[in-house]
């Protein structure tokens, strides 16, 4: 049985006020953590103050960034390495959003090699994949999306499977209020899961997280969470406000 998990990508929202005000609230919230894990996925700016809040408060919910470099450091003017993600309470980074690949030009390749400096230096990753509206019109969403996880978990140990989160957000479901329905959803994450069955076998496939990404809501959160292969939720906008947030994560049961 695969524990729900929930993360909040502010993306580039929030200034540090309002940052701390909206990780005050939730972790305020009396979460059981034994159903649903959630996580924070702020601005580089704000992953030290969230931190402090977090834990503060001694809550379980974990700390990502929405980004990182390969290299461990040196000359890379504007780059933050795993190294300094670590060190101010980062236990995950998110590779390869759709913003990074289509507006800053990411590729499978550059994601493959920060996804291996993740793993060397033990920072776990949520790695997202997902098709444009044109692949989708062309029918190739299912080869284009399993292609992309293949590519960034190219040279990847299955011991290391459990470090890893595959989110799928398909592209033009991101911030349009379109959300796939929960059986083109379901589609995909079962096509996922039978790739990493024939890389890494019956038991990794079982055990690996597949979330979904894409327009979730306090309205559409159960009915996604309910399909066999949607073990959660990457949410973007809605993760910027308290109410909505709060209600994903208490309407994420099974
Ligand atoms: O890109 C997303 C999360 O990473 C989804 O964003 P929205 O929830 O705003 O559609």
């Amino acid at each position: 049985m695969r524990k729900p998990f929930i993360a909040g990508n502010w993306k580039m929202n929030l200034t540090l006020d309002m940052a701390q005000e909206l990780t005050d609230k939730i972790a305020a919230e009396n979460i059981d953590f034994n159903r649903v894990g959630v996580a924070l996925i702020p601005s580089y700016t704000n992953l030290y103050p969230v931190y402090k809040i977090l834990k503060s408060t001694g809550t379980e919910i974990r700390l990502g960034s929405q980004n990182v470099h390969f290299e461990k450091n040196g000359a890379y003017t504007g780059e933050v390495s795993v190294e300094m993600l670590k060190s101010v309470g980062c236990t995950f980074a998110l590779l390869g959003h759709s913003e990074r690949r289509n507006i800053l030009g990411e590729t499978d390749e550059l994601i493959n090699k920060k996804l291996h400096s993740c793993i060397d230096q033990g920072l776990d990753a949520i790695v997202c994949v997902g098709e444009t509206l044109n692949e989708r019109e062309a029918h190739i969403h299912k080869e284009q999306t399993v292609s992309q996880v293949g590519k960034a978990l190219k040279g990847i140990e299955k011991k290391f499977l459990n470090n890893i989160i595959i989110a799928y957000e398909p592209v033009w479901a991101i911030g349009t209020g379109k959300t796939a329905g929960k059986e083109d959803a379901e589609e995909i994450h079962s096509a996922v899961r039978d790739f990493i069955k024939s890389k890494y076998g019956e038991e990794a496939a079982s055990e690996i997280k597949i979330i979904y990404g894409g327009s979730v809501k306090p309205e559409n959160i159960k009915e996604l969470i309910n399909m066999e292969n949607i073990d959660g939720a990457l949410v973007g906008g809605a993760s910027l406000k308290f109410e909505s947030f709060s209600k994903i994560i208490q309407n994420c049961t099974i």
